[in-house]
């Protein structure tokens, strides 16, 4: 990479993900700022290691970590917003005064606000409406990117040129960026899959075999264009990296938090404490949305009323199975 290439990246959050594209901005030969919110993360960043959430995996010399949240942000040439969907308001409202203008923020979280039924980029553009923004998404496991496993992710933004940008200065030899000006439509596809996660998880766990759970999935992604088109997503995108890619990555693995909750769930063990699974908030939110839309969405709100306790999984499998029959394409 030539020095005119090299960035100054700040990346907001460290937890597993935030401390995986710290170490993909390194290897794209960035300078990498990295903040965390606690002082004992701090600590074991700067010492190469992140055991609460990626324990076991040294990380490369080369991130400054800190808690100063100014300290990350000043000079940087791009943002990296990397901390839970639910939090992103709250993180965006605290870095506003210290916000370099007009560099790209890039959204890393996968969700949608339970509150406000708003979408990532839609935050951002209130929170920070002088900075462009991008979202990155796609099939790529924390750890798996962490430990420089060969990985493909899509980089999307309303302008094409900035996406491509981005997706060729965050290109590495083991991270690959495609670009699309489909904003929209790579956030819904990286948010909507996490519920259907938790539904594959559960169906797993609740030991309804194979064969449901390609169903559930298949079908569940009848439900993730649907509402997709509703919002201004491109069909081609959700046939992509985030969207098909990251639901066949997240609804075939328990490596998938959600995938793990949803196995919990199914095996009807405890689920407080559990790591995070942006997928119970967005499940919610998206039945919500799905009903205001009157899009005919079951799989979401069978997990969003199994998840609020209203169903159990028994009778939403019931449920879904004695619904009128109808033509397999109606979108
Ligand atoms: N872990 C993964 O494999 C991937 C995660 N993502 C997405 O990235 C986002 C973050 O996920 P992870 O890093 O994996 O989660 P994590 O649970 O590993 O870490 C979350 C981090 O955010 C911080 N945090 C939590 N609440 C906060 C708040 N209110 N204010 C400031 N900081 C806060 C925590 O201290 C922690 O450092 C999620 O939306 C997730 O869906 C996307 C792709 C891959
Ligand atoms: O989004 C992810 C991989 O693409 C990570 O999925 P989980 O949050 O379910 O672990």
């Amino acid at each position: 990479m030539t020095q005119d290439r090299q960035w100054q990246v700040a990346v907001l959050g460290a937890g597993a993900w935030g401390t995986a594209l710290a170490l993909a901005m390194l290897r794209a030969g960035h300078a990498v700022r990295l903040w965390a919110r606690e002082e004992k993360s701090v600590a074991a960043l700067n010492r190469g290691e992140n055991p609460a959430y990626l324990p076991g995996i040294a990380l490369a010399p080369g991130i400054a970590a800190t808690t100063d949240m100014a300290a990350a942000l000043a000079g940087a040439d791009c943002v990296l917003a990397v901390t839970p969907a639910q939090s992103l308001r709250s993180v965006l409202a605290s870095a506003r005064p210290l916000m370099p203008k007009g560099v790209p923020l890039v959204l890393c979280a996968k969700g949608i606000e339970r509150d406000t039924g708003a979408l990532l980029s839609t935050i951002a553009a209130e929170a920070l409406p002088e900075n462009p923004i991008a979202t990155l998404s796609g099939p790529s496991f924390a750890t798996d990117v962490a430990k420089g496993l060969p990985t493909a992710v899509v980089v999307a933004a309303r302008s094409e040129e900035l996406a491509a940008d981005l997706a060729a200065r965050f290109s590495a030899e083991n991270l690959r960026c495609y670009s699309s000006d489909d904003l929209v439509g790579v956030e819904i596809g990286g948010a909507l899959k996490n519920v259907f996660a938790i539904a594959a998880g559960a169906v797993t766990g609740a030991g309804l075999g194979a064969s449901a759970q390609a169903a559930m999935v298949t079908r569940g992604f009848v439900e993730l264009r649907r509402i997709g088109a509703a919002l201004g997503a491109k069909p081609e995108t959700l046939m992509g990296l985030s969207g098909l890619g990251d639901l066949l990555l997240t609804c075939s693995s328990a490596q998938s938090r959600n995938f793990a909750y949803g196995l919990a769930l199914g095996r009807h063990e405890e689920l407080a404490g559990r790591p995070l699974a942006e997928g119970v908030p967005t499940a919610a939110i998206a039945a919500r949305i799905a009903a205001d839309h009157a899009i005919d969405a079951p799989i979401i709100a069978a997990v969003a009323a199994i998840l609020d306790g209203t169903l159990t999984i028994r009778e939403a499998v019931a449920a879904l199975m004695t619904r009128p029959l109808k033509t397999e394409n109606e979108i």
